[in-house]
């Protein structure tokens, strides 16, 4: 049962952080930070390089035990909710040279789902060539995973986290080094999962495509900058506090206001 101390927006939320803190050598690289996505959203996590966006998730994905503070999953451990949650990584963290295909990468998604006896059953594999298809990579399901392009490995991880048909999927930069057409499809991709209903958490880089992609954002440098939907909290002042004030008044108006910009050209 959900902790019975923990307020109804925790209980109801994919992911609740509470007073998170990470630290390295008794350094604190993520300090008292709380956040909580909505369900049914699409949040982004956005901050300079070292901010801590990473840490977060790795705290929050149970990969690293440096940390102070609470990660609920639907008001529970993640420990006991790791069926409800996908993870992308990010795309430079495998060793693409492994010897493996497409479709079994993608299968593996299912893995945790399977008894020993099940694996490598026809079920499987229909369900994993419908999450290539919904990537528009089916073609590629024989191909050994060296032999793609950067875009093609980004829309095969994110067919393995779809056959886990989970509720919550927490992405590592899903756009670093893919191209705009790999980029639009992948993001039509998120929001149709958001849109029946699931839960999308992604470290971001791109301020100017936050306001068309996310619903909610996270800013973050150690500390909680600001969190909260996109038009209330993705402003002028609190992308300075975020970024210490490196970033020029032209790329913020730019950022904030794209359509006064436009016009005042
Ligand atoms: N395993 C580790 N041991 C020691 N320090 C670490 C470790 N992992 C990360 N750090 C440090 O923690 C800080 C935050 O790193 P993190 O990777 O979480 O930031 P980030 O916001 O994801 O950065 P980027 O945008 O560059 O990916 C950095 O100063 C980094 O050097």
């Amino acid at each position: 049962m959900p902790d019975a101390r923990l307020g109804k927006e925790v209980i109801a939320s994919p992911l609740a952080i509470q007073g998170l803190t990470v630290s390295y050598d008794h350094r604190p690289v993520v300090h008292s930070v709380d956040f909580v996505t909505p369900p049914g959203s699409m949040s982004a996590i956005i901050g300079p390089n070292g901010a801590g966006k990473s840490s977060l998730l790795k705290a929050a994905l149970g990969i690293t035990r440096r940390l102070t503070g609470e990660v609920r999953v639907f008001g529970r451990p993640f420990d006991q909710m790791t069926r409800h949650v996908a993870y992308v990584p990010q795309r430079n963290s495998v060793d693409w040279d492994f010897p493996a295909r497409v479709i079994d990468v993608v299968a593996m998604g299912l893995f945790r789902d399977l008894r020993w006896w099940q694996f490598g059953g026809s079920g499987q594999r229909r369900r994993a060539m419908r999450a290539l298809a919904r990537v528009g990579m089916e073609a590629f399901a024989e191909r050994q995973i060296g032999q793609l392009s950067g875009g093609q490995q980004q829309r095969v991880f994110l067919a393995r986290a779809l056959v886990q048909e989970a509720d919550l999927t927490i992405l590592d930069e899903p756009f670093a080094g893919v191209d705009a057409a790999t980029e639009t499809a992948i993001v039509e991709v998120l929001k149709s999962l958001r849109d029946e209903g699931r839960t999308l958490l992604c470290v971001h880089h791109d301020l100017a495509t936050v306001r068309s992609y996310f619903d909610h954002v996270l800013l973050l440098n150690v500390r909680r900058v600001a969190a909260g939907p996109v038009d209330e909290v993705f402003t002028e002042a609190n992308l300075q506090a975020t970024y210490g004030g490196r970033l020029s008044p032209v790329q913020l108006a730019r950022l904030v206001e794209p359509a006064l910009a436009e016009r005042g050209r």
